[in-house]
């Protein structure tokens, strides 16, 4: 795999921002990617520092982009900058222009972890066009009470100013679009460690989606909110994700 970190422009957030991607380079057809999103305290490096994702990947043949949003949950703040926009419009074109990705729903795939973890849900059932399938694990799903922690991220009121309840920044009104089938609805693989303090977030959204037409593979398990356990279930997604066009 060839490991690229860049540096470019971003328009609508008017700065200039890292990316890091792994691409298999020996593909002689676009490749499939898998937009992977990483936590609060983490930037674009973490995945590629905290686990093996590129030795994962290779054995698919499929491009990793790794984006930074900050400590955004991947939202266009209430009171700073359109990171949910530069996630969703900016950066598929600056990556389909950058890496020999494939450009088909069928080849698009969206993961996080914790903040990570709703980024994609989020993305994914905003933008269902986009994607054959989405996975969060430990995933920071329900974002409205994120907000009603004892100790809040500071960054809180700045993102979702009074509430983002029934928003489209709220997992669970999203899946209210979902109660009856839709022309495109991604697959989605959740995984939470019963440990884990976001565990009971996990739980109702899984309990919630039950009520729609979305298929969700929701996976438990011994474990709590740390990287041995995202590093082994990682893995789990790429074989779950349906992958039909690698060329390696
Ligand atoms: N409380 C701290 C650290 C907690 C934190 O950052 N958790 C991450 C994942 S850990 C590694 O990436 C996260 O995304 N949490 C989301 C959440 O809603 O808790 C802090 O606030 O920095």
């Amino acid at each position: 795999m060839a490991q690229l970190t860049c540096r470019f422009a971003s328009q609508i957030l008017e700065v200039t921002l890292s990316l890091n991607a792994i691409v298999p380079e020996h593909a002689t057809t676009p490749s499939p990617v898998l937009y992977l999103l990483h936590g609060l305290s983490d930037d674009d490096s973490a995945w590629q520092r905290f686990s093996a994702i590129e030795r994962y990947a290779e054995n698919y043949g499929i491009a990793v982009v790794m984006p930074q949003v900050g400590r955004s949950y991947y939202t266009d703040m209430a009171y700073g900058p359109d990171w949910y926009r530069f996630l969703s419009e900016e950066l598929p074109v600056i990556s389909e222009r950058l890496f020999p990705i494939s450009t088909r729903q069928e080849d698009t795939f969206v993961a996080g972890l914790s903040m990570g973890g709703y980024g994609a849900f989020k993305w994914a059932l905003r933008q269902p066009e986009r994607f054959a399938a989405a996975a969060s694990l430990s995933g920071s799903l329900d974002i409205v009470e994120v907000g009603e922690r004892e100790a809040p991220p500071p960054e809180y009121p700045l993102i979702f100013d009074q509430s983002p309840a029934g928003s489209d920044d709220d997992l669970f009104a999203l899946l209210k679009r979902y109660r009856t089938p839709q022309a495109c609805q991604p697959a989605l693989f959740q995984w939470c460690g019963r440990d884990d303090a976001l565990y009971p977030a996990n739980v109702r959204f899984q309990e919630a989606a039950r009520e729609t037409a979305l298929e969700l593979d929701w996976h438990e398990g011994p474990g709590d909110h740390q990287w041995r356990y995202w590093d082994r279930q990682i893995q789990r997604v790429l074989k779950w994700l349906p992958i039909t066009s690698p060329d390696t």
